[in-house]
């Protein structure tokens, strides 16, 4: 032997124990008949299914998890009457009852016409890779979670609340329904941090948020903390009386808690000042009036003396 044809010019036992001892599991099916010609012994050991169990194409196909099953089926069938290798991955049934996830990567074998003479090709165990993906997208989706939600209360962030925002008032505007949002701002804080110190005022901010989301309790209602003692309600579908009257409700749920607040400059327990406005948007509004409007209705609130609301 002196090329490198010859001496790859392996007889079929050594293809044969070649191809049954991969990790992966070769396989060949005649497509004229839809029979499998071959399948590696491989297989009874990643799914428990013996070799011989492996006739038909239906066998295959009634091996797939019932929510893959027809999309595989579909696309391998497409594919290769196209004469396309092609690969789907998909959950394989095995003995126990249990799904394994399974790379089948195939080759289209042609006659010298053209037709397709059969399919051959390996099926890989991806269960591990499937796993870790979906370790991956989990964690994206905490990530994602978290980066829209405020470290200390546990309520949206401003982040969040800009989205919200856009998204309540293209709604308002396209249904025509009004839209109210209030921003409550914690009085004397400086003075709860200095007497408390910062670990209670952090606290006490929890206890504000937590009630806070008591208040807004319809499905769309959305709390957020604008900024560091300041919190922010939307309020969709939803008019100036009404909001008053959800923006009163907070004012209560936190002076019912009597929360002690010694430095505060309006009574002995902790209140706030809230500003509130309504609008039944156009599609030409800005949001940013809109906001700004709330933010000076909040520091007239303070100016009149604090635990107070302000909406027109
Ligand atoms: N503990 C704590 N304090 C915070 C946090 N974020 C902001 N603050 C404090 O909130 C206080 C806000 O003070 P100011 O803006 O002066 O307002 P105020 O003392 O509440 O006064 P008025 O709003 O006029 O009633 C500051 O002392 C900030 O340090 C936080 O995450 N934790």
């Amino acid at each position: 032997m002196t090329t490198i044809e010859s001496k790859m010019d392996l007889d079929g036992a050594t293809y044969k124990t070649l191809l049954e001892s991969t990790r992966a599991i070769p396989w060949k099916i005649d497509w004229d008949t839809m029979q499998f010609a071959y399948i590696g012994p491989q297989i009874e050991e990643l799914l428990g299914w013996d070799q011989s169990s492996w006739a038909t194409v239906q066998d295959w196909a009634e091996r797939i998890h019932p929510e893959d099953r027809d999309w595989a089926v579909n696309f391998c069938v497409a594919q290769s009457k196209a004469g396309i290798d092609h690969e789907a991955d998909y959950r394989a049934l095995n003995k126990n009852g249990d799904f394994v996830w399974i790379r089948d990567v195939v080759h289209v074998v042609r006659k010298d016409n053209g037709d397709v003479d059969s399919l051959v090709g390996f099926m890989f165990d991806i269960s591990e890779r499937k796993r870790t993906e979906e370790q991956l997208a989990a964690l994206r989706r905490e990530l994602e979670e978290l980066s829209f939600k405020d470290g200390l209360t546990g309520v949206a962030n401003r982040r969040r609340f800009d989205v919200v925002m856009e998204t309540e008032w293209s709604n308002a505007c396209r249904n025509k329904q009004p839209l109210s949002v209030l921003m409550l701002d914690i009085d004397c804080f400086k003075q709860y941090n200095d007497h408390y110190g910062h670990l209670e005022g952090d606290q006490c901010l929890k206890r504000v948020a937590k009630l806070l989301t008591v208040a807004a309790k319809r499905p769309r209602d959305f709390v957020a903390r604008f900024g560091g003692e300041e919190f922010i309600l939307i309020l969709p579908d939803t008019n100036q009386s009404e909001a008053y009257k959800i923006a009163s409700h907070c004012r209560e749920l936190i002076a019912s808690e009597h929360i002690p607040h010694k430095g505060s400059d309006v009574g002995k327990y902790l209140t706030v000042s809230i500003g509130l406005n309504t609008a039944t948007p156009e599609c030409s509004d800005e949001v940013i009036p809109f906001i700004e409007t709330i933010d000076k209705r909040m520091y007239q609130a303070k100016q009149r003396g604090r635990n107070t609301i302000v909406s027109d």
